[in-house]
């Protein structure tokens, strides 16, 4: 009995040994799956261990909620301002993105009261087969795929930027990524590879933050409109919560919820018929009074930065002709023009053109900022028919814009 009682003790203490070691030491794990092929398993900080590192101070938070605001309120038609998502297509480069930054919060500032600026500051990049996955998939731009060091560096961009006093955008991919950087990102996007996918939408529903949906590659519009229905109800999912440990989350609903025009295959749907179909397809779903974004790269410029300015124009024609629908734009932009070609763990990072795309071709700074110059002047222009309209109606006579 007693040499059994010891017995199991010892089996008890070498398994609890066993189990710290395994923990202790699990930075590299390899375990054999059924098919006989290895899994690799590499121990990761928890989201609060990375937030305890890089924390977001309560100044930037303050922004951030600001920011929130202001960008929920423009999109529910509340403000009359636009939103203008801008910044480069992905950030490879930290220094380069903190540069554009420093560029960039000087024309937030000068237009502030007709554009709500925020960086686009991807991290995370959905190919549509294979290719550089983004900062966090891999910092190094190696093909070694450290996520460890991506999240760190990630979020560290993030923070810059809202330091340089600039809210930021992403597109949330991952959804195990989220607890690592959400509370430091001010717009968020779905994009059209996911937007039909319930995890996105669930994710969606239980962040914090103003989320578009892009339409589908084959321009679906139906695609989005349905996301920001699912996205808009209060629904339950499974997620990590900060310490990695699985929950239920019991998600609200997201706050702003609306769909981004981002053309198609087949070619783009930035025009005001598209506009207005979306206007309508959003009344139908319950979304009155919403506004949609266009996004000005993609299927809408064809991939070329050439396309994103006859979008954007087009954008700030309808704005200034007083189209109310429109709420905002994302554009793809960063120091120089173009884009270059990253063959990860081929191509040598330090051959790399400094402040150019390595994705997506980009708009450089100085066309970015006369273009944003336009959107800002096509709100001047809608505020002064609108407020004409509303005088004209309050008199009792035919309203003309
Ligand atoms: O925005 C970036 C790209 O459009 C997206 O990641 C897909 O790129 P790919 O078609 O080059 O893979
Ligand atoms: C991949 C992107 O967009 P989309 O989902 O519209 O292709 C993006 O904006 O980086």
């Amino acid at each position: 009995m007693e040499a059994r009682r010891r017995n199991s003790s010892v089996a008890c203490s070498c398994a609890v040994i066993a189990a710290a070691v395994c923990l202790l030491s699990a930075w590299h794990r390899s375990v054999a799956s059924p098919s006989g092929l290895e899994r690799t398993f590499k121990r990761l900080l928890t989201p609060a261990e990375l937030l305890r590192s890089f924390p977001l101070p309560y100044t930037l938070k303050r922004l951030v909620n600001e920011s929130r605001a202001e960008a929920a309120a423009i999109l529910q038609g509340e403000d009359d301002r636009l939103i203008a998502v801008v910044g480069p297509c992905s950030i490879h480069d930290p220094e380069a993105a903190r540069d554009y930054a420093r560029r960039l919060r000087e024309v937030k500032k000068e237009l502030e009261d007709d554009l709500l600026i925020i960086m686009r500051t991807y991290l995370e990049k959905p190919r549509t087969s294979v290719g550089w996955r983004g900062l966090v998939s891999d910092p190094d731009l190696s093909g070694k795929e450290d996520l460890g060091r991506g999240l760190a560096l990630g979020r560290r961009v993030l923070l810059d930027m809202n330091a340089l006093g600039l809210p930021t955008a992403v597109e949330f991919l991952d959804p195990n990524v989220a607890p690592y950087i959400e509370d430091a990102v001010t717009y968020g996007s779905i994009g059209a590879r996911t937007v039909e996918s319930p995890i996105h939408r669930a994710l969606a529903a239980s962040l914090k933050m103003p989320m578009g949906f892009k339409n589908g590659r084959s321009g679906d519009i139906q695609d989005a409109v349905n996301a920001a229905v699912a996205a808009s109800s209060p629904q339950k999912r499974l997620a990590p919560d900060r310490h990695g440990r699985v929950r239920i989350v019991q998600a609200e609903g997201n706050p702003a919820p609306h769909i981004v025009l981002r053309g198609a295959e087949s070619g783009p749907n930035f025009g005001e018929a598209f506009v207005a179909e979306a206007g309508e397809r959003l009344s139908k779903a319950g979304f009155r009074g919403a506004q949609i974004m266009i996004d000005c790269s993609h299927g809408n410029s064809r991939k070329k930065y050439e396309g994103e300015v006859v979008a954007c124009r087009s954008v700030a024609e309808q704005v200034s002709a007083g189209n109310t629908g429109i709420g905002g734009v994302l554009i793809e932009s960063f120091l120089v023009a173009g884009n270059q070609k990253l063959d990860p763990g081929v191509t040598k990072v330090q051959d790399l053109k400094y402040g150019c795309s390595v994705t997506d071709s980009c708009m450089d700074f100085n066309s970015t900022k006369d273009l944003l110059g336009e959107l800002a002047a096509a709100v001047v222009a809608r505020r002064a028919k609108v407020s004409l309209c509303w005088k004209e109606a309050r008199k009792g006579e035919p309203v003309k814009a």
